[in-house]
């Protein structure tokens, strides 16, 4: 809808010729990005060089992608399922009491991590917990996805099929499930010379969802570890200021863990 009429947004043609520094249209366009910039803080770059052909293509293999992999949930969330009973714990009632339903919004992310200078191993993407529910990671056959196995070992995850995708259980899930799932602490790390592609598509439950442990992965043997709490809250603490400070994978004890465990949290509830 459109605030008013006479207000323009500024539309700029980035042409091939006026991209070469110093030349006269090269100033002209500065001018007015800089102009753009300072009256509306953004602008319209009409720029023809990436085709629309291009554009839809990538466009209609995106909505493939993120259909493969709206389908591809489901199956984890059943084999997560099946995988807590084959480990011998008592959560047929918890899965018939819904706990582990809930609404939420798929969220993508495509990442382009630079190859390193020749020789070099360096960090694409800094060790780390999810804090979505849980990830599915598409990568374009470049390795550097690396996850720690015993503290301070890293795996790296070469040789993954081309039809595969990496699923990796985030810390909310870890909370439910009482500390059960594990959330791997996972981190990109880039050597070679080729640059490397990849898709996290994120599960990000909607905005009031709690997330509870349920009664059944709660005895004296396992007393509950973490309180519930309000998944979006925990969310925004992930990415504030004071959590920089705290190492990725505690920042979930720092916000939800209960010190001492309870063994009968939700025994009375
Ligand atoms: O790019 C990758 O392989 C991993 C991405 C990742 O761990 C993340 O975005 O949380
Ligand atoms: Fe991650």
């Amino acid at each position: 809808m459109s605030v008013d009429a006479k207000i323009e947004f500024p539309v700029i043609e980035f042409r091939s010729s006026d991209l070469e520094r110093g030349t006269n249209g090269w100033h002209q366009l500065c001018k007015k990005v800089r102009e753009a910039c300072e009256t509306f803080g953004c602008f319209e770059v009409v720029y023809d060089t990436i085709s629309t052909e291009v554009r839809e293509e990538m466009f209609r293999l995106m909505k493939e992608l993120v259909e493969a992999l709206e389908l591809e949930m489901s199956p984890t969330l059943i084999l997560l399922k099946t995988l807590l009973n084959l480990c011998g714990l008592k959560v047929t009632h918890a899965f018939g009491e819904d706990s582990l339903k809930m609404n939420y919004t798929m969220s993508m992310r495509m990442m382009k991590y630079m190859a390193p200078p020749p020789g070099e191993y360096e960090t694409g993407l800094f060790a780390h917990t999810d804090k979505p529910v849980s990830t599915i990671i598409c990568e374009d056959q470049i390795p550097g996805l690396e996850i720690e196995v015993n503290d301070g070992q890293w795996m790296k995850l070469t040789n993954l099929s081309p039809s595969s995708f990496v699923f990796m259980v985030g810390d909310p899930l870890k909370a439910w499930s009482n500390g059960r799932l594990k959330s791997t602490n996972h981190k990109v790390m880039m050597s070679g010379d080729k640059d490397r592609f990849s898709i996290a598509a994120f599960i990000m439950p909607n905005e009031g969802t709690v997330i509870k442990t349920p009664k059944e992965l709660i005895d004296e043997e396992h007393p509950q570890l973490f309180k519930d709490f309000d998944f979006m809250k925990f969310f925004f603490f992930a990415f504030s200021d004071p959590a920089r400070r705290i190492d990725s994978g505690q920042l979930l004890y720092e916000f939800a863990a209960l010190s001492p465990p309870v063994s009968n949290a939700h025994m009375d509830k």
